[in-house]
């Protein structure tokens, strides 16, 4: 048996399904072409009988896309599979997938024909896409719960009909993993000829199983998988591609199998998938999610400083994304807060060090992740003590509905006072503008944020901003119980820093650093 597995992506059919998820021929074409570059061996393109608008995807790809063998899916009705067979036939390499369900609970109330009628519908659906294309594919829908001795005589049909792909679907994702083995392994045994086609798995993870059954399959024998990207799809959605691919690789030596997969492109086709369909990624979802290679405990960084081995059984790189991601939070020790600020260019002494943690973990339980501006600030204040060349020494706004806002500001420049009167779309605006105007700044403000620190209608609020001048970006913060107050004095904390930071540079001296 080979040891390649297939890997068969069904994003633009199956990963239609999800609602919400429809995409347009532009976005199907741009995800077919990105499918091609991953390497999947096969690319369900969609269900051209469903709608003109599928026919015309589904056609437009098989005309542009090279690479992949195109796809389409079809009832066993004729119309189905004549609709299919004109909507794929520009491709180079074509398949045509005709599919009924074998369970009773399918047969009696969804399509109300008998097994016998099942049967011929079979041989007379992939009878027909035979005598079309030679690569043709059944699935027996709901196969989990179909009778095992029933499912194999479908089984038997479609071979006997032209069928080169038998796909056993665990449509509603109701199998447990010993069984789905068990079940692909009495087919085998049941239908001979089955040895002869190539036996593909399509699991759906209603109890978080897909992965684990594809794998099951795999074990007995398949040596196709199904499923999309970001694990999208009907309900919970279908196998996840990635987690499938990254399961045969990084345990390669246990299983000894492989795929045609490019795996640097396995990332940029995850993030295409989020962006088209709107489906975001959970965080801790496994290879793409964003924490997937991100670190915050302290014991971990410092094992994964040490050697990534240590947390991490693949890379990041392999899946195409950049590097792993080592944040800084409550639960960070020493290593990771040193490991950082050497990244930031920052040599600090041992006791310099002791200082800033102290101060970070103070921070770090008040804040989910502290960033490098965070850390920018806490240096100016703990070690630093940067010298202050602007200070707040009088603020008058008028504002309201019918009134354009101003603002007067009074500000020592060192020891020189100087005043300006400046108006803006808010009274913020104004105070902001009125401030640029006396500093002669020209750093552009990129975030701004406001919170109430203590609670009560006297509640003292802190304003937080981010501000950014040819490269260069600082944190200003200020508190005060007038919030107008404490953004003009957040934003002329920001300007003292970045001017520190324009006349000392970025990076501490060896010499600052032992202050
Ligand atoms: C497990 C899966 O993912 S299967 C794929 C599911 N995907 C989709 O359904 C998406 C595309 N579907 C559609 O756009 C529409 O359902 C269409 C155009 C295919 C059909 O629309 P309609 O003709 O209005 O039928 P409707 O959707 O109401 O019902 C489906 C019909 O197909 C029949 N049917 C279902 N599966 C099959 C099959 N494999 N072979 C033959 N007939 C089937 C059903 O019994 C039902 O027939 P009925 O109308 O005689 O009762
Ligand atoms: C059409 C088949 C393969 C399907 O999507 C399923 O059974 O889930």
């Amino acid at each position: 048996m080979s040891n390649l597995v297939k890997i068969f992506d069904t994003t633009l059919r199956d990963g239609e399904q999800s609602p919400g998820a429809s995409m347009n021929l532009e976005e199907k074409m741009r995800l077919a072409h990105k499918l091609a570059q991953l390497g999947v061996d096969i690319i369900e393109v969609g269900f051209p009988a469903s709608s003109p608008g599928d026919f015309e995807s589904v056609n437009q790809i098989a005309q542009q896309v090279k690479g992949p063998v195109i796809c389409g899916l079809a009832r066993t009705g004729h119309a189905d599979i004549q609709t299919c067979w004109e909507a794929i036939k520009p491709a180079e390499k074509k398949r045509i997938h005709v599919f009924i369900a074998t369970s009773d609970i399918h047969l009696e109330h969804k399509l109300r024909i008998s097994r016998e009628q099942a049967l011929a519908e079979i041989t007379s659906g992939v009878g027909l896409a035979a005598s079309l294309c030679d690569d043709v594919e059944f699935s027996a829908e709901d196969a989990s719960r179909s009778d095992p001795d029933f499912l194999a005589q479908a089984v038997a049909t479609a071979l006997e009909a032209g069928a080169t792909t038998i796909n056993i679907p665990d449509t509603v994702g109701y199998a447990l993993p010993d069984e789905f083995t068990e079940r692909i392994k009495y087919l085998y045994k049941k239908v001979p000829q089955l040895k002869k086609a190539t036996v593909s798995v399509h699991c759906h993870d209603d109890l978080g199983l897909a992965v684990a059954n594809s794998l099951a399959g795999i074990k007995a024998g398949a040596r196709q998988v199904e499923g999309c990207i970001n694990g999208i799809g009907e309900r919970a959605g279908n196998a996840s591609i990635e987690e499938v691919v990254m399961m045969l690789a990084t345990r390669e030596k246990a299983l000894g199998l492989t795929t045609n997969i490019n795996r640097k492109e396995i990332y940029p086709a995850s993030r295409l998938v989020s962006m088209i369909t709107g489906v975001t990624v959970q965080p801790n979802k496994a290879i793409v999610g964003a924490n997937a290679f991100a670190h915050e405990s302290g014991i971990h960084v410092d094992g994964v400083l040490k050697n990534p081995l240590t947390y991490e059984i693949m890379t990041p790189e392999e899946v195409g994304i950049g590097q792993n991601n080592l944040v800084l939070g409550k639960h960070s020790g020493r290593a990771a807060l040193k490991a950082r600020l050497a990244d930031m260019g920052y040599e600090l002494d041992r006791d310099n060090v002791e200082k800033l943690f102290q101060a970070f973990k103070r921070l770090a339980d008040k804040k989910k992740e502290v960033f490098n501006e965070d850390l920018e600030a806490l240096i100016a204040d703990e070690i630093l003590r940067i010298p202050l060349r602007w200070r707040l020494d009088y603020l008058n706004i008028v504002s309201g509905t019918v009134t354009v806002p101003t603002a007067t500001v009074r500000i020592f420049d060192c020891e020189e006072l100087k005043q300006e009167f400046g108006s803006g779309s808010g009274p913020v605006d104004a105070v902001y503008n009125t401030i640029s105007k006396i500093t002669g700044s020209k750093a552009k403000l990129l975030r701004f944020t406001i919170s109430a620190i203590t609670g009560g209608l006297d509640a003292q609020g802190e304003v937080t901003v981010r501000l950014g001048e040819n490269g260069l970006v600082v944190l200003g913060k200020s508190s005060d119980s007038d919030i107008l107050v404490a953004a003009a004095k957040a934003y002329i904390n920001g300007l003292n820093r970045l001017e520190y930071l324009k006349t000392h540079g970025p990076r501490l001296s060896a010499q600052e650093s032992s202050l």
